[in-house]
């Protein structure tokens, strides 16, 4: 059976990996390496809803954190969304690719609020929608933001690009006998508690049978490969 280019994909990009080789913060080569993968497939004609992860510039902020309170913490990890969205929507503009960020939490001077009609509206006009600040909520993640938003904007599928190039039996920087999957189920990879993605997002997207591609974000094409619905990564399925 040949595989089949999806029409709407919601994109969880790592905030980890945009800090390439640094401690921390934004490398600028590897957003404009991500950009211009990204640029590529928008390209194609594909609508991109993105989330954007903020690790990178909130570890660098953690030992300040220890023993603050979480909540507060977490809306700092939001905030730190917030900054790499801006950033790959100024790298999107560079490569002349329309984006929009809508952001969860309240910060209108810098970025439009979340409205669902209006980010549907923008990815049938071709525009790439960069959802920033997460669900909004303490005690989440970004991951259970792109299976949230994923679900809204009626994605096909959700596109995890991460520093690992997919799920294994353990996580392989610890365990490097570990093996990875080509296809796996959401019951099997909730029971074996694998922590690529936090089990609200996977339980989210088991329940909406929402699909979830995990891949590189580092290997070149991956990401056109995954869009294109051809075996990259591990497929998590219902
Ligand atoms: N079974 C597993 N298979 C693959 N990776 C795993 C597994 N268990 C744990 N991991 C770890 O999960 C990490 C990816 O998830 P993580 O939440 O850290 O990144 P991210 O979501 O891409 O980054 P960010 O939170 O900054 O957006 C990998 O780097 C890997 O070390
Ligand atoms: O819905 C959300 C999303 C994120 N956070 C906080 O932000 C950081 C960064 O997100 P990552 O998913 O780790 O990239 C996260 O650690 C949380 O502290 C949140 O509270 N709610």
């Amino acid at each position: 059976m040949s595989a089949q280019r999806h029409q709407r994909v919601l994109l969880k990009l790592s905030g980890e990996a945009l800090m390439g080789e640094d401690a921390y913060g934004i490398n600028r080569g590897t957003i404009l390496r991500m950009t211009e993968e990204v640029s590529d497939v928008a390209n194609l004609g594909v609508q991109l809803a993105v989330v954007i992860g903020g690790g990178n510039i909130f570890r660098g902020v953690a030992p300040g954190a220890q023993g603050m309170d979480r909540a507060t913490a977490d809306y700092m990890g939001m905030m730190a969304t917030v900054m790499n969205a801006l950033a790959l929507q100024d790298a999107l503009k560079h490569r002349g690719v329309d984006a929009r960020v809508q952001s969860a939490l309240n910060i209108e001077q810098v970025v439009e609020p979340y409205i669902r009609p209006k980010a549907l509206r923008y990815l049938e006009e071709g525009k790439v929608v960069i959802f920033a600040a997460g669900t909004g909520n303490p005690f989440f993640t970004t991951d259970t933001a792109a299976a949230l938003r994923g679900a809204e904007v009626g994605a096909e599928i959700v596109l995890k690009a991460t520093k690992v190039d997919g799920i294994y039996s353990a996580d392989p920087n610890k365990d490097p006998s570990a093996q990875r999957y080509s296809r796996i189920s959401f019951d099997e990879v909730i029971a074996r508690r694998l922590e690529v993605m936090d089990a609200t997002a996977f339980a989210l997207c088991r329940d909406q049978k929402l699909p979830i591609r995990v891949f590189s974000i580092n290997k070149a094409g991956a990401l056109a490969r995954a869009v294109n619905g051809e075996d990259e990564g591990t497929l998590v399925h219902v």
